[in-house]
């Protein structure tokens, strides 16, 4: 394998595709507009400039990394791709077209993997007329930072194509766990009703946002507050999952009407300046 071709320049693909052109990938990263890409571009820019002034990369190095991710703003670039690495918006619809137009342009080789941090990879895999290789690759936010790549198989995935996704992920530094396909897998299934549950805390009046957050953090260790947390996500992704676990697992599963309104008033978190915190001021 040795072109990767990463499809959403946003918080995830930005990351994704910094980890494979750190493993020695070429990369191609695309999205629908090319001032994503650049913004994605600018962030990997950003984050391996830290690494060059902490002397944890030196400049030369970087430059190889960079030269090795290419732009895309066409679907059609896919046709050189022996994996694509899916992390565009929540949506089944959106994933489902992406996936049957990347069948029809990718060579027959060439695996097709998605980021989705819920959405069912069967159903996915459904949309081309390759299910044996389409599979899940979940990487966690920061991309750069944490270790775990959650693997799903669809109900067809080969073992084959496990085998390779398994050993890509170890090349990029990560620790593979492998997980069934179920709604949320187990990173969201356990995490997401943990933040819905902040979120109602916060909904009923029982402590302000900082409160909440210093509980979890002070009180359970955890690095980042749930709310925190959520913002980090992007909280139009958290309702996203939040619903296919409801839809998927049952009623105690049920988005919170706050964050309903938030996502509704444009409140994403940080990629919008605002969620249950400001980043503006
Ligand atoms: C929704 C899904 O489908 C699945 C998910 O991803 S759920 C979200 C999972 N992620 C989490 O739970 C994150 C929880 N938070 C944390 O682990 C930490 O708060 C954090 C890693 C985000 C920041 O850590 P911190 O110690 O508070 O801050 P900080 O000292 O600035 O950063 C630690 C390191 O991470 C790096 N880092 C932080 N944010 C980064 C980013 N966005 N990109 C790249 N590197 C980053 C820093 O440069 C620093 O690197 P060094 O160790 O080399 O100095
Ligand atoms: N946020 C997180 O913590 C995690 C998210 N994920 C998953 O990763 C995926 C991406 O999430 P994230 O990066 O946070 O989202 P972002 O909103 O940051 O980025 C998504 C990017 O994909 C673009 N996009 C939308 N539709 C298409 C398309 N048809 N073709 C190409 N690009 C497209 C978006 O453009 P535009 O802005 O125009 O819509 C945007 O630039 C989601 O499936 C999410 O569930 C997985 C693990 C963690």
């Amino acid at each position: 394998m040795k072109t990767i071709m990463v499809i959403g320049s946003g918080q995830m693909g930005g990351g994704i595709a910094q980890v494979a052109a750190q493993a020695g990938y070429s990369v191609i990263l695309n999205d629908i507009k090319e001032e994503f890409v650049n913004r994605g571009l600018s962030i990997i820019e950003k984050n391996l400039r830290r690494n060059v002034e902490k002397g944890k990369l030196n400049g030369p190095d970087m430059e190889i990394i960079l030269g090795r991710i290419t732009k895309s703003v066409s679907l059609q670039d896919a046709a050189l791709a022996d994996l694509v690495i899916e992390a565009a918006v929540e949506n089944m619809k959106v994933k489902a077209q992406i996936f049957s137009q990347l069948d029809v342009i990718c060579p027959e080789h060439t695996i097709l993997s998605t980021n989705t941090s819920s959405l069912p990879i069967t159903e996915i895999a459904a949309s081309t007329k390759r299910p044996e290789k389409v599979i899940g690759m979940h990487f966690m936010n920061p991309v750069p930072v944490m270790k775990l790549v959650e693997i799903i198989r669809g109900l067809a995935t080969s073992d084959e194509v496990y085998k390779t996704i398994e050993e890509l992920s170890l090349e990029m530094g990560k620790i593979p766990v492998e997980v069934n396909d179920a709604p949320g897998f187990i990173s969201n299934r356990v995490l997401i009703p943990m933040i819905n549950e902040a979120i109602y805390t916060l909904y009923e009046g029982i402590a302000t946002v900082e409160a909440i957050d210093n509980v979890m953090k002070l009180g359970m260790n955890h690095p980042m507050g749930p709310l925190a947390l959520a913002d980090l996500i992007g909280l139009d992704t958290v309702l996203s999952i939040c619903e296919v676990l409801h839809e998927g697992l049952g009623d105690k599963y049920r988005p919170c009407p706050l964050l309903r309104k938030y996502v509704k008033a444009g409140w994403y978190g940080k990629k919008s300046g605002r969620g249950f915190y400001n980043y503006n001021s």
